[in-house]
């Protein structure tokens, strides 16, 4: 399908896939886009065919697939398993994964290293890497790669053990300077794109505007390029306290607690199957 052609579904004129340019784009053009996690195949086609611009293979999934009490035990094996699944339903939006704690830390070699096998075995379109300037050299390389680098900073889950908890970064005087600072050095280095996770509203909105590049916030007020939210909790899917910067379009916990409990009810009285879910002789 030629660009800009009316889709066959998702959103009307949209790209035949969305690149990190038409993420640029709509930075360019004063337009927001949106971006939502998956893990899987069918729920990253049902957000394709919605007109996602972008899904984010998250090592959230450590938590809300595996159940892990954190992000730290996803290994970089089990993020390709879930991003390979993502990006064969993918038709339309960009897929971005996670590059999961261990897999980069060590040098810009081993973060390079890593990115290459996501592209190579698991297919995606660009990777996300959590923290600052510290890492602008891995940036560098897997760029020089081939491979376009997302940069994650605020607060970052795999280094809650060092950041105290899930705490909002970036408060205080000259904290958005600083967050400036370290945005512009992401994006010197060669980054598409800057997520900031729970970082203080007006702040987020001084990092879009220094920056060229887009932004994508989590808990970051309204004034970044894009939004990001883990598709569970946004669905009503999570159990427990959900975050503040969570909006909940949908109950989907209680959906498929309501149909199971039917299911349950009516397989033990019988009344399913019925005649017509069975075959004659
Ligand atoms: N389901 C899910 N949603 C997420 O947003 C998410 C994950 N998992 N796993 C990886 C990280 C961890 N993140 C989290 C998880 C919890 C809070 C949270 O409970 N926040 C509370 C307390 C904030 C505070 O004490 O200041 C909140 O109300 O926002 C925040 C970010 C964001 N990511
Ligand atoms: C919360 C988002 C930004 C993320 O990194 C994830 O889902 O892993
Ligand atoms: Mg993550």
């Amino acid at each position: 399908m030629a660009e800009n052609e009316t889709a066959p579904y998702g959103t009307p004129k949209a790209p035949s896939r969305y690149r990190t340019v038409h993420l640029q784009q709509a930075k360019d053009e004063g337009r927001h886009f949106a971006m939502l996690t998956a893990y899987d195949f069918q729920m990253a086609q049902i957000f394709d065919q919605a007109g996602i611009e972008t899904i984010l293979v998250g090592d959230s999934a450590a938590n809300n697939v595996m159940g892990h009490a954190t992000t730290l035990p996803i290994t970089l094996d089990e993020m390709i398993v879930f991003a390979s699944s993502v990006v064969r339903a993918a038709q339309h939006a960009m897929v971005v994964c996670d590059l999961p704690f261990g897999s980069y830390e060590l040098s810009p070699e081993q973060g390079t290293a890593s990115a290459i096998r996501l592209v190579k075995e698991a297919s995606v379109h660009a990777v996300k890497m959590e923290g600052g300037s510290r890492y602008a050299e891995h940036i560098r390389m897997m760029t020089a790669a081939g491979v376009p680098v997302m940069a994650h900073i605020g607060f970052t889950p795999q280094s809650e053990n060092v950041l105290g908890g899930y705490r909002v970064q970036g408060r205080g005087d000259d904290a958005a300077a600083r967050m400036i600072q370290e945005a512009t050095a992401l994006q010197d280095a060669g980054a598409f794109c800057v997520l900031m996770e729970m970082v203080p509203s007006e702040v987020a909105r001084q990092v879009d505007e220094a920056l060229r590049v887009p932004t994508i916030g989590i808990g970051a007020g309204n004034a970044t390029t894009g939004q990001v939210l883990v598709w569970q909790d946004m669905l009503g899917l999570r159990s427990g306290k959900m975050p503040r910067f969570v909006k909940q379009y949908a109950d989907l916990r209680s959906v498929v607690h309501d149909a199971v409990t039917s299911y349950v009810q009516e397989v033990r009285s019988g009344a399913f199957p019925a005649p017509e879910h069975g075959f004659e002789s």
